[in-house]
C-alpha cells in the first residue's frame, strides 16, 4: 500500500504508554470494534496487549451492520478462543458480557477491565452501557494509577483510554475508517477524495445496493461520474449548477458513518476490505 500518515496526535502516544502500564494491574480488557468493519477498526495495541491479559472483543453498532455478516464475525473471533459480542452499545443488552465478569472476577475483589480501541468505535456508550449510565468516575484505586478514571460497575471496576489510531496505517486504511466515523477526512486529503474511494469501494465490493436503496441512484457507466450523480441526487450544488463536490462528499460519507444509510458491512471474515482496498490504489 501507499505511503505512511503522520497523524499521531500526543495524547494518543501518551494513552499507549498509560495503558500498556496499567495493563499489569488489571484482569482483562475489552477491545472494541465496529462491527462493520472488524479487521479496519482492530487496535494496533491489540496484539501487545492480547500477550499481557485476556482481551474480550465487543463489536458495536451492531444495529449498524449486517445480521448476517456479524454472525459469521462472531464464530470467527469465538472459534480463535476469544470471547466476543455484538451489541447496540446505546441500547444493548449487557447481559451476557455482565455473565463474563462475574465468571472472571477473583473473589476478593471486583474484576478490574480496561475499554479500549480506535477513536469513536464506542468505548464510552459501551463503558456506561456496562456500568450504568449515571455511573460517576471513581479516584485512585489502592495500588493502581490514579491518572486516569475508573468507574464502578457490578462486580467490576473499568477504566476507559483515549481512542488511539495505528500511526502506521497507510491512506487508504485511513480513509476507510473516516466511511465509519473513526478518522476525519481533514487529514486525509477532504470529503471529496474520501467519498470517491467510498464509492469506486461499494462499486468493487458489488454493494452499491445500499446507494441505490438509499437514494435510487444507479451507478454511473463510469465510476468517474458517481460522485457527481450522487451529489446531484442530493442537491448539493454550487452556484451555476455544478456539484458542490466536498459538500457533497460530506453528505455521503455523513450517511454512512452515522448509519442513516441503513445496515450495511464493509467486509466479512472471509473477504476482508483491505483485498478490495489495494485494488483501489
Ligand atoms: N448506532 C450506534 N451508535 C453508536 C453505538 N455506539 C456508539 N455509537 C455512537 O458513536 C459515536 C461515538 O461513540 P463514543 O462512545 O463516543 O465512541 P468513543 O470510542 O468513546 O470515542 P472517542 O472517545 O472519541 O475515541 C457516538 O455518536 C455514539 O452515540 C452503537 O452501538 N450503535
Amino acid at each position: 500500500m501507499a505511503g505512511r500518515t503522520a497523524w499521531f496526535p500526543g495524547h494518543m502516544a501518551k494513552g499507549t504508554k498509560e495503558l500498556t502500564a496499567l495493563m499489569e494491574k488489571l484482569d482483562a480488557a475489552v477491545e472494541v470494534r465496529d462491527a462493520r468493519a472488524p479487521d479496519l477498526t482492530a487496535s494496533p495495541l491489540a496484539s501487545q496487549l492480547g500477550e499481557m491479559k485476556p482481551l474480550w472483543l465487543v463489536l458495536t453498532k451492531s444495529d449498524l451492520a449486517d445480521p448476517a455478516t456479524t454472525r459469521k464475525w462472531l464464530d470467527h473471533f469465538r472459534s480463535q478462543g476469544r470471547l466476543a459480542w455484538a451489541l447496540d452499545a446505546r441500547a444493548g443488552r449487557f447481559d451476557q458480557v455482565r455473565k463474563a465478569v462475574s465468571a472472571a472476577a477473583p473473589a476478593y475483589r471486583e474484576l478490574r477491565l480496561a475499554v479500549f480501541g480506535i477513536p469513536n468505535v464506542g468505548k464510552s456508550a459501551f463503558l456506561n452501557g456496562l456500568v450504568g449510565r449515571r455511573a460517576a468516575a471513581v479516584g485512585g484505586v489502592p495500588g493502581v494509577t490514579k491518572a486516569v478514571n475508573w468507574y464502578k460497575g457490578a462486580g467490576c471496576l473499568v477504566v476507559d483510554s483515549p481512542g488511539i489510531l495505528d500511526p502506521k496505517a497507510d491512506p487508504l486504511t485511513q480513509k476507510a475508517l473516516c466511511w465509519v466515523g473513526c478518522s476525519k477526512p481533514d487529514v486525509i486529503g477532504g470529503w471529496e477524495t474520501v467519498a470517491t474511494d467510498l464509492l469506486l469501494f461499494l462499486r468493487r465490493g458489488g454493494l452499491w445496493n445500499v446507494i441505490e436503496k438509499k437514494w435510487g441512484v444507479k451507478q454511473s457507466e463510469d465510476p468517474a461520474f458517481d460522485l457527481e450523480t450522487v451529489g446531484r441526487r442530493l442537491g448539493c450544488l454550487a452556484p451555476g449548477g455544478s456539484v458542490n463536490w466536498e459538500l457533497a462528499g460530506r453528505r455521503l460519507v455523513d450517511a454512512f458513518a452515522s448509519g442513516s444509510i441503513g445496515k450495511f458491512s464493509l467486509e466479512a471474515p472471509d473477504s476482508p476490505a483491505s483485498s478490495i482496498l489495494e485494488g483501489l490504489e
